[in-house]
């Protein structure tokens, strides 16, 4: 057979007949001009210049070191060596039986000897490298013929880009076993694949440990990260400091240990605030979300903990953080410092009532109390004596000794009156009186009992309709409407729902004694879908529904109610399509969020001027 390298030499013509790469390699050894019948004694180094290689190429030799015995191992004979070639054919690295190593060493395969094509023409280390994938070159396909004893296998080691790093090489005798160790070659450039990447993960992962204890040693707030058993891994020296204790205390104890959570929490939730106290007994905010792998399974959390600010709404009752809630609280927050009435005007279950709780709570009547009456739940003959109280004997039916009325019993704090556009006009009249002249009488009483009681009235309707239809009386609207506030709908503040969705949870599962729930983000989809025509009254309900009846530690699309699958489902299906009430939706978070600018709004929303203009035209935004 070796006719054919003979021809080839001679200048024949032997394309056909040779294995492809053979062929080109034989090409490419001509015009190196490598000379066929000598052993080339060229580009072998030095003990100390190959000592210098193998320090550079210290990764590939450590990811090799375990590979290359093992692979040896494996040929089951000893008429082999395993050799580790550098990305340029340096041989740095041999494994194999002495009496074969010492016939390979007179034709220089050996360690520090280079096999690049170009210096030994064709041979397994070269030829793998030049053409970047596996190779066997037996006898008289290497293009010197002192090699033509040789068998020699290889496969190129790559990184992650496929570019070769080195190369794995068997050599022995002529075997006529080709594939076999050319798939034991290729498995044992693999393993070293491998372990390189390991590597470079290892060191991944130091830098990013490195850099995330550098930033976090930096903030001024808590930093923990815990793994998806619960043990906390690190935490900062803020943090510590701020649960008093030290970090080497903390690190490698149970969350659920040292927060004294419900055990199993950090594998159900997305995420989760923890409530805590610190060692002085200021309370500790935390904010938890879990990690999670590709396969969505989770792997640990990280969050943040801080002392809670006592800012003047820490008061608040409020939950919700869009700009419209922001600029709501803060007019509430406004007018707590005041002393008029005040007029709310909002749709149902938009937060009327829990508004007005907190323009109380943020007073200086916050000591006093808070007294609600819904004007539209009791029948008209009734709302006088709940307001103003009775005398024993006023008519018949009264209560013996009298009752006080919900005006004497607001004394020094705050009445709120839910549905004043429900306040028959006989009572509206007396109302007025108590306005103007801070003193109530009982029904059936003389006296006149002084008080000093902040009113304010809340309602879903026009007011000022009611006014022109002589249905509310018009000097007692404007006494109301001195400070007036606007709650807007939740639909225009949908942001909300991402505060509020969790505050329901963890307030309905604390209500039925249940550990803490998580949600899956694509429910949000739903939810932030449904206009939500009863406002957060309806979000609570349904929240509190899908709490109650759910089936495992997360709230699926499976635990929605029907009627806001089928309300969401046929919104997207009959009128307009979920893109479109999507792109509404962000572009009057932007809107709100650079208070109606057009030129923020549409940098914050990443299209032109024109483009938002036409959108907002095109979708019917108003704002
Ligand atoms: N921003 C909010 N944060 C937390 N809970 C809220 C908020 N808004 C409303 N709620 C809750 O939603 C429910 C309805 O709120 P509220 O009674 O204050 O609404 P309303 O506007 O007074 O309703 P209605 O006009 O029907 O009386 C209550 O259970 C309240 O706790």
């Amino acid at each position: 057979m070796d006719n054919h390298w003979k021809r080839f030499i001679k200048g024949e013509s032997v394309e056909s007949e040779v294995t492809p790469s053979i062929y080109r390699s034989w090409q490419r050894s001509l015009e190196y001009h490598v000379d066929h019948s000598l052993v080339s004694h060229q580009d072998i180094l030095t003990s100390a210049r190959l000592s210098e290689r193998r320090d550079s190429q210290e990764s590939l030799i450590r990811a090799s070191e375990p590979v290359l015995p093992y692979i040896f191992s494996l040929l089951g004979s000893t008429n082999y060596t395993v050799l580790l070639g550098d990305n340029e054919g340096y041989i740095i690295e041999a494994v194999g039986d002495a009496p074969f190593m010492s016939k390979a060493q007179k034709v220089n395969l050996s360690p520090g000897a280079s096999w690049r094509e170009e210096v030994r023409g064709t041979n397994a280390i070269g030829t793998a490298l030049r053409e970047n994938a596996p190779m066997s070159v037996f006898g008289w396909e290497h293009f010197v013929h002192d090699n033509h004893f040789l068998a020699c296998w290889a496969a190129p080691i790559q990184n992650s880009q496929g570019l070769p790093l080195g190369v794995l090489d068997i050599s022995g005798e002529a075997n006529p076993d080709r594939q076999k160790i050319l798939n034991i070659a290729m498995m044992g450039a693999s393993m070293i694949e491998k372990n390189l990447r390991l590597f470079e993960l290892e060191n991944q992962l130091k830098f990013y440990q490195e850099g995330s204890r550098l930033a976090s040693s930096l903030l001024q707030q808590g930093f923990l990260t815990i793994d998806h058993n619960g043990i906390i891994t690190s935490i900062n020296s803020y943090g510590a400091r701020l649960l008093g204790r030290k970090q080497e205390d903390i690190i490698g104890k149970l969350a659920g240990e040292v927060f004294s959570t419900p055990k199993g929490w950090i594998l159900n939730g997305h995420s989760l605030n923890l409530h805590l106290k610190d060692s002085t007994g200021k309370e500790i905010t935390s904010h938890l979300n879990q990690v999670f792998n590709e396969a969505g399974q989770s792997i640990g959390a990280v969050g943040t903990l801080q002392i809670k600010k006592e800012t003047p709404l820490s008061n608040s009752l409020w939950i919700g953080n869009s700009q419209l809630s922001q600029r709501t609280l803060a007019r509430a927050s406004k007018i707590s410092s005041t002393h008029s009435s005040v007029l709310i005007h909002g749709e149902s279950g938009t937060g009327k009532e829990i508004i007005s709780r907190t323009i109380h709570k943020l007073s200086s009547r916050s000591q006093g109390p808070f007294v609600a009456l819904n004007c539209a739940s009791l029948p008209a003959s009734l709302i006088e004596s709940e307001l103003f109280g009775y005398v024993d004997g006023a008519f018949t039916g009264a209560r013996r000794g009298g009752k006080p009325g919900k005006f004497e019993l607001a004394n020094k704090g705050t009445i709120f009156l839910d549905e004043i556009g429900d306040m028959p006009l006989n009572v509206q009249v007396a109302l007025l009186r108590v306005l103007q002249e801070k003193e109530v009488s009982r029904i059936g009483d003389t006296k006149a009992l002084k008080i000093d009681v902040r009113v304010i009235a809340a309602t879903h309707k026009d007011l000022s309709a009611l006014v022109s239809a002589a249905q509310f009386r018009l000097d007692l609207y404007y006494r109301l409407k001195v400070v007036t506030l606007e709650l807007p709908p939740l639909r225009e503040r949908s942001e909300d729902i991402r505060d509020l969705v969790p505050y329901f949870i963890d307030k309905t599962c604390k209500s039925l004694g249940l550990p803490p729930l998580g949600i899956q983000e694509d429910v949000y989809t739903y939810l932030l879908a449904h206009s939500w025509p009863g406002n957060v009254r309806e979000l609570e309900n349904c929240i509190e529904s899908m709490v109650a009846l759910a089936d495992g530690p997360i709230l699926t699309t499976a635990d929605l109610p029907d009627e806001i699958l089928q309300s969401v489902e046929n919104t997207q299906a009959s009128t307009e399509p979920l893109l479109d009430q999507q792109t509404k939706q962000a572009i009057i978070y932007a809107l709100n969020q650079t208070k109606g600018k057009i030129a923020p709004a549409a940098k914050l929303l990443g299209i032109g001027r024109n483009t938002l203009y036409r959108k907002i035209k095109d979708l019917e935004i108003t704002f």
